[in-house]
């Protein structure tokens, strides 16, 4: 694995202008992952019924090779993924880290304890209680790649996408969508995850600069949507409910899709990377966000980072191609969303039901996923 960079080089802002300027013209089709692999432990009822691999980049990563567009059949989605783990890192030849290695840094992994209660889960409260246990190293601006890249984005878990590495990244990045949860979670003396105002954080006045902002409902209130909104797209996902956009001048509910949730570790973060996936395939932020929701359905249905079976990835490929009558080249710029529900909205939702059929409800247990089958049932 490669080491991470010292914190000293960090890039002035007529240097980054060069640097686009200088790249400008080239086709820029990658995308920027931010944020860190993480170690989780699954705990119920004072027991560890699992350990994964977690951490958004994961999940993200997942995503994005399962749904992006391809020009290609062969090879891989084109995205690089900056993160940092410790020697600690145990899940290096899984397939994510594998292909996407991580920075080696000398503190140890980022670790959280997920406590899940015993009671069944009500459709709103939260389903579990975070604990970091272990925090390796923030990302600095000096840890991104010198080049541009069409899309980014942010996903912290921890606080280590530092504020000017997320203005860095929106430097470097055509259009950068944000997890809140990279922003505004903090940590009590025990490691308890809670939130602070999004408004009360360096990250507030970068917000007119970044596309989207989704945020869970918990974090909703953190974020203060209705300010937040002025300044970019917000998404609230809420569960087996589905989502709601919120942009200057419009909103739209957008409906879920059914799952048997047995984890519901990772949702959020591969209904970013699906609604990613959904812009680059060219449609407006609310068809998107249905793309969204489905790949956060199936990542309920299992444990850690969820497998895809290969028919059903056919199938929402086929569909795709199919309902997007006219792709606009893969290429996320903020100056071209749409954010409208389309007239191929209800039919891509009942489409995307039917491959979610070809989605068996849970996967078999992978010991070296520490996949461990139902941590949550609700
Ligand atoms: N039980 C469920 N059934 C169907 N879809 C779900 C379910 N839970 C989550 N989803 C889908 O995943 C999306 C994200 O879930 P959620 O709102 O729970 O995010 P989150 O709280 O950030 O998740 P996490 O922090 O566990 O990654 C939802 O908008 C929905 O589309
Ligand atoms: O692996 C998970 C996942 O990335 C979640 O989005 C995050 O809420 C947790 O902190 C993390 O442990």
């Amino acid at each position: 694995m490669p080491l991470a960079a010292e914190p000293d080089d960090t890039h002035e802002e007529g240097e980054d202008q060069q640097l686009l300027l200088a790249k400008k013209g080239e086709p820029t089709l990658e995308g920027l992952v931010v944020g860190s692999y993480c170690h989780d432990v699954l705990i119920r009822g004072g027991r560890v019924v699992g350990e994964t691999l977690g951490g958004a980049a994961a999940f993200v990563s997942n995503v994005l090779d399962a749904a992006s567009p391809r020009e290609a059949e062969q090879g891989e989605a084109p995205f690089v993924v900056v993160s940092k783990v410790g020697r600690d890192f145990a899940y290096a030849s899984a397939p994510a880290p594998a292909r996407r290695p991580p920075l080696l840094c000398a503190s140890p992994t980022t670790s959280f304890h997920a406590q899940f209660s015993d009671a069944a889960a009500s459709a709103h409260a939260p389903d579990r209680e975070l604990r970091r246990v272990h925090a390796c190293d923030p990302i600095y601006p000096a840890d991104l790649p010198d080049r541009r890249f069409a899309y980014g984005l942010a996903v912290g878990v921890a606080g280590e996408v530092l504020p000017e590495t997320l203005e860095r990244m929106i430097r470097l990045c055509r259009a950068v969508l944000v997890d809140a949860q990279a922003l505004i979670r903090a940590f009590d003396g025990d490691g308890a995850v809670g939130h602070v105002a999004l408004e009360d954080t360096p990250y507030a006045r970068l917000l007119p600069r970044v596309a989207f902002l989704k945020a869970s409902s918990e974090e909703a209130p953190y974020v203060g949507v209705e300010t937040a909104r002025r300044r970019c797209c917000v998404i609230v996902t809420d569960g087996r409910d589905g989502c709601r956009l919120y942009w200057d001048g419009g909103e739209a509910r957008v409906a879920p899709f059914p799952a048997v949730q047995v984890d519901p570790t990772g949702a959020g973060d591969s209904f970013l990377a699906g609604f990613a996936a959904g812009l680059l395939w060219g449609l407006s932020a609310t068809d998107a966000a249905l793309l969204g929701n489905f790949f956060g359905a199936a990542a309920v249905s299992q444990v850690g980072v969820p497998t895809f079976h290969p028919k059903m990835l056919q199938a929402v490929k086929e569909i795709l191609e199919e309902k997007i009558a006219k792709r606009s080249s893969p290429c996320i710029n903020g100056t071209t969303f749409t954010f409208d529900r389309s007239s191929v909205h209800d039919e891509l939702h009942a489409a995307l039901q039917e491959a979610a059929r070809l989605m068996p409800e849970q996967q078999q247990a992978d010991p070296t996923n520490g996949n461990c089958g139902d941590i949550c049932s609700v």
